[in-house]
């Protein structure tokens, strides 16, 4: 039996796909051997020494230690495009809300209760100062090209925006799903001085923090409404809120408030919404709990953000898998051991990912403890496993 923890609340049919005859699943297991996780911060948590792999239910890693995981030859997965559907249809919610002003009119009619008789008319009289331009004909900017910029991108041409996207990583699948109607930009000032709307969808690591900052927010046009469901830390709110006060900025709608955001007229911050669907979060956690079943019974690893990806049928006897730093010699050494044990190799695969790499091998013959021990003791071994 092997323990699940999970850290935040999972879709119960992701964790109906980890059988109970095989997994234990709860939030309170002390040696879990895998980790079901959404957005709970993780980088503070000590990781126990039994914890084999991480699964992340969404896209985003970035409240998972990676690095540490990858030198303690723990894997981590996420379910990429998973919720790409459930941001996509928000973020254009979104970009409706800040060109059509729905948040402050939705609090003005709010404080209009116990007004009587005359809210009607109250209302025909004060809506005037809510108008608010619509998206057709305007020009939208959409950074990032993943699973969930293409969607946006594509869905916008039929909103009638002329869409301008940048990515300059754009995987080959986006890039054959992005409608051709999308126009390419090459840099991010082209983008930036020619949208009246702007969409983030990059992940946040150390090259896109703080990505809209106050030389980003001079490039772009006077009024620019800017849209942020990706992360907050892509934002670097002290120039966000200059521009919003001086008008630069017209609106800024995004899913993560922060104290010094909100109250302030301009700023729309939802509570984390994205991927708040049911038919995202159960996406997410069956996809996550697949992936992280493979790896745990089959060593296999799909998705992984650290890992490559490496799949290989099992063809019965034992399987030996070597998580091991991506050196010369490692696999002359893995097979070298094997053989010396008398393990016949029925099947093999070896990939590598920058520094690390992973090794698979099904054997026949008996793997007793010293196979293991010379596997361990080879320099640049990270991690055995015989399952
Ligand atoms: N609000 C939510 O609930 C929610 C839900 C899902 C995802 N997200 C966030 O959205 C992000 C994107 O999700 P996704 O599923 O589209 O991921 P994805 O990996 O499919 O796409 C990310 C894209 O960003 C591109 N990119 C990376 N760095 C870039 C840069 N500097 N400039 C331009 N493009 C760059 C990559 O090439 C890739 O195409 C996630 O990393 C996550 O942080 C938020
Ligand atoms: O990166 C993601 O997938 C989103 O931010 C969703 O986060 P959540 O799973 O906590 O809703």
């Amino acid at each position: 039996m092997q323990e699940i923890l999970t850290l935040n609340s999972i879709s119960p049919k992701g964790v109906e796909r980890l059988s109970s005859s095989l997994f234990h699943v709860a939030d309170d297991v002390e040696a879990p051997a895998g980790i079901l996780v959404r957005s709970q911060n993780m980088h503070e948590m000590e990781l126990p020494e039994s914890l084999l792999a991480i699964a992340r239910a969404g896209a985003g890693t970035n409240n998972i230690p990676v690095e540490q995981c990858t030198a303690r030859g723990v894997v981590v997965f996420n379910t990429p495009g998973a919720n790409a559907n459930a941001v996509k249809e928000l973020t254009i919610a979104g970009l409706i809300m800040a060109c059509r002003n729905l948040a402050p009119a939705l609090d003005w009619v709010g404080g209009l209760k116990g007004e009587g008789d005359a809210v009607a008319k109250l209302v025909e009289k004060g809506k005037s100062r809510f108008v608010g331009p619509e998206l057709a004909g305007k020009r939208l900017g959409v950074i990032g090209l993943g699973a969930i910029g293409v969607k946006v991108a594509n869905v916008a041409t039929h909103l009638g925006l002329e869409v301008y996207g940048y990515d300059p990583y754009i995987s080959v699948e986006a890039a054959w799903n992005l409608s051709r109607n999308v126009i390419h930009c090459v840099n991010l000032n082209d983008l930036y001085s020619q949208c009246d709307l702007i969409t983030v969808h990059v992940p946040v690591t150390k090259d896109t923090v703080g990505l809209i900052n106050s030389e980003a927010i001079a490039q772009m046009k006077q009024g620019v409404r800017i849209v942020n469901f990706a992360r907050g830390e892509l934002v670097d709110n002290g120039a966000l809120l200059a521009g919003v006060r001086t008008g630069r900025v017209g609106c800024y709608v995004c899913d993560f408030p922060t104290e010094e955001l909100l109250g302030e007229p301009g700023v729309v911050a939802l509570p984390h919404l994205g991927a708040s669907t049911p038919e995202s979060e159960e996406n997410c956690a069956v996809m996550a709990a697949d992936q992280l079943r493979d790896y745990l019974l089959n060593g296999n690893i799909h998705n992984s953000v650290n890992l490559p990806n490496v799949e290989l049928p099992r063809v019965g006897g034992s399987r030996i898998c070597v998580l091991h730093k991506n050196v010369p010699g490692m696999l002359s050494g893995i097979t070298g051991a094997a053989s010396e044990a008398g393990l016949n190799i029925e099947n093999l695969v070896n990939k590598s990912r920058r520094d690390v790499a992973y090794t698979m091998l099904d054997v026949s013959g008996n793997v007793g403890g010293g196979v293991v021990a010379r596997l361990k003791g080879l320099e640049g071994c990270i991690r055995v496993r015989i399952i």
